[in-house]
């Protein structure tokens, strides 16, 4: 057993590769791509570090082209879902107890084989199975996810610094211990990272975990999956339960053990987590921990004056990066009269530039959307802007899903604050312009913080201080990441902390200490040395 005090240092950004034509990290990418295409993965379920096969089959294939069959995966059933619990509370016995630094080494190998050796494959992977450009996947899959492992670790380490005042003769000391239960981690399929962080943010403070990927991200997930293993994770310290989510969450969470869950995903799946909580809030050994990290819709507000150089970039990133699928994306933006015809026209004419199509060509900016239920959603609020008096597609407005699931990046213009596409998440690449009078800033602003009862995401563009000081007054609770002169969006580990509050979540900040801080339970110690001996108070002597 280890008798020294451990130390980790404060780790840096994983620096972002290139993939520049000629460049080594693009050409094992473009192999590694090739390779995965050529098989079919078998992927099961893995309770207590057992692979099982159940038999009842979900396919992957991949958003760009339909007769691309990525995977096979197997769903787990109540068998397994119980035997996961159970494997996960017996782990919990010896992982509880494992010192943290052991624990921590896992997870810092863990980043070392992303950022080493399954760099290129994870990207691949994300490439593939989630219609990610390689540098979108590189920023998350790659970059993004080394960043949780090495900075969890990290401030785990620094909140097990800060311990209590001990007068004379005393020695207070907070214990870090783990939750009481089991922690039931659910991702989406929109982030390789935050599906890997969900799971070990918790583990790595010594809980034990049942994971349920995305249906649509099984693919990335399952190589995250066996990464793990191959760090030396023991077995059934984190499960991995592919299926239905509703076939697993109706049986673990209301279960007796459930110690906390750890979401990101939609509003709606995230109210029905919290609901069926709520409902057996008897029935549990401990109040669960809930964090989840939900939808958005994100703004931009354009002050009249705000340099307009880098406006048209911003809502381009801002809005079209991976397809409009990240939590973050612009997808409504106010902008002063005076500026918007110098800005529309740089818009859509940068708009006009961006290709889209397959992730295997490093040129294309915009690539699938995820599946066909994203497909139609998004298909339909652009064909409800096309049919509306109230609404004008501007750029884009076509998509395609005969070989694969594309839209084009589409700009609408509203002449309806409360237009449909101006307050409902779309999570495609769909922007809806709102064009105000130069002279009603303080209604925008007022407007841009009521028209939704999301929280997540917004940016600001002026130069006028009082403005951004206003703006940063009036939307202090519209966003819980607030960009002044930049896009919403692309957020990084220890720079940016992420979350929202009102209708996007708990905002518990994923990539910071006050996530971690989630999931541990102090116990404070009080030890005296010299003990009291008499009962009496000093008052108590005689008159
Ligand atoms: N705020 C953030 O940090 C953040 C980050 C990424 C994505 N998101 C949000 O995620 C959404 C897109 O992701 P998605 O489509 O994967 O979301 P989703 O809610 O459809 O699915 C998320 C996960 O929940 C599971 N699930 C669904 N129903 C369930 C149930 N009844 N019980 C248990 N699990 C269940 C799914 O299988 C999946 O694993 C968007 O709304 C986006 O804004 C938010
Ligand atoms: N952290 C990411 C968003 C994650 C949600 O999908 C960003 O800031 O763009």
């Amino acid at each position: 057993m280890s008798n020294a005090y451990f130390v980790i240092e404060k780790p840096e950004n994983e620096p972002i590769l290139t993939y520049r034509e000629g460049s080594s990290e693009k050409k094992e990418v473009k192999e590694r791509l090739q390779e995965l295409k050529k098989e079919v993965l078998e992927i099961p379920v893995i309770v207590n570090g057992e692979e099982i096969q159940t038999g009842n089959m979900g396919k992957r294939t991949s958003p760009e082209d339909h007769t691309l069959l990525l995977a096979e995966y197997h769903k787990a059933g109540s068998e397994e879902i119980e035997k996961a619990i159970e494997a996960s509370m017996e782990a919990k016995k010896e992982w509880a107890h494992m010192p943290w630094e052991e624990r921590a080494a896992i997870f810092l190998k863990a980043a070392d084989l992303v950022a080493g050796p399954y760099r290129a494959t994870i990207n691949a992977a994300t490439m593939l199975g989630q219609g990610k450009n390689i540098h979108q996947a590189e920023i998350d899959a790659a970059c993004e996810l080394i960043d949780f492992l090495r900075f969890n670790a990290y401030f785990m380490a620094e909140i097990m610094k800060d311990q209590p005042y001990s007068p004379d003769n005393t020695w207070n000391r907070m214990e870090y211990r783990p939750l009481d239960g089991f922690i039931f981690a659910v991702t989406p399929f929109n982030f390789t990272a935050i599906a890997g962080n969900l799971p070990t943010a918790p583990a790595m403070a010594g809980n034990t975990v049942i994971w349920k990927p995305a249906s649509s991200a099984v693919y990335s997930a399952y190589f995250f999956m066996k990464i793990l293993e191959e760090a030396g994770l023991p077995k059934g310290v984190i499960n991995f339960l592919p299926g239905s989510g509703s076939e697993i969450g109706g049986k673990i969470l209301p279960h007796r053990d459930l110690a906390g869950v750890h979401f990101t995903g939609s509003t709606k799946t995230f109210r029905y987590m919290w609901e069926t909580v709520g409902k057996n809030i008897s029935g549990y050994r401990n109040y669960p921990r809930i964090v989840g990290e939900t939808g958005g819709k994100d703004f931009v507000v354009v002050h009249p004056s705000a340099d307009t150089r880098p406006i048209a970039t911003a809502l381009v990133r801002g809005a079209f990066e991976y397809q409009g699928q990240k939590c973050s994306a612009a997808s409504r933006a106010y902008i002063p009269k005076s500026l918007w015809p110098e800005i529309k026209e740089e818009f859509i004419g940068l708009t006009r530039e961006l290709k889209v199509g397959s992730t295997q060509d490093f040129r294309n900016f915009v690539n699938p959307v995820i599946d066909k239920p994203a497909f139609e959603k998004i298909t339909s609020y652009i064909d409800y802007a096309k049919e509306s008096e109230e609404g004008k597609v501007l750029y884009g407005g076509t998509y395609d899903d005969s070989k694969g699931y594309f839209v084009d990046p589409t700009i609408i213009e509203t002449t309806n604050p409360r237009f449909k596409t101006m307050v409902e998440e779309i999570f495609g690449p769909v922007i809806t312009i709102f064009v105000y009078e130069d002279d009603q800033y303080d209604e925008i602003l007022r407007e841009c913080d009521e028209a939704t009862d999301y929280g997540l995401t917004g940016s600001i563009f002026a130069k006028d201080r009082e403005a951004v000081i206003k703006a940063q007054r009036v939307l202090q609770q519209a966003a819980g990441n607030f960009y002044i002169n930049d896009k919403p969006t692309g957020s990084i580990v220890n720079q940016q902390p992420f979350g929202g509050a009102r209708a996007s979540g708990t905002n518990d900040k994923a990539g910071s200490k006050l996530n971690m801080q989630r999931w541990l339970s102090a116990r404070a110690i009080k030890e005296t040395y010299d003990a009291p001996r008499d009962y009496r108070y000093p008052c108590m002597e005689a008159e």
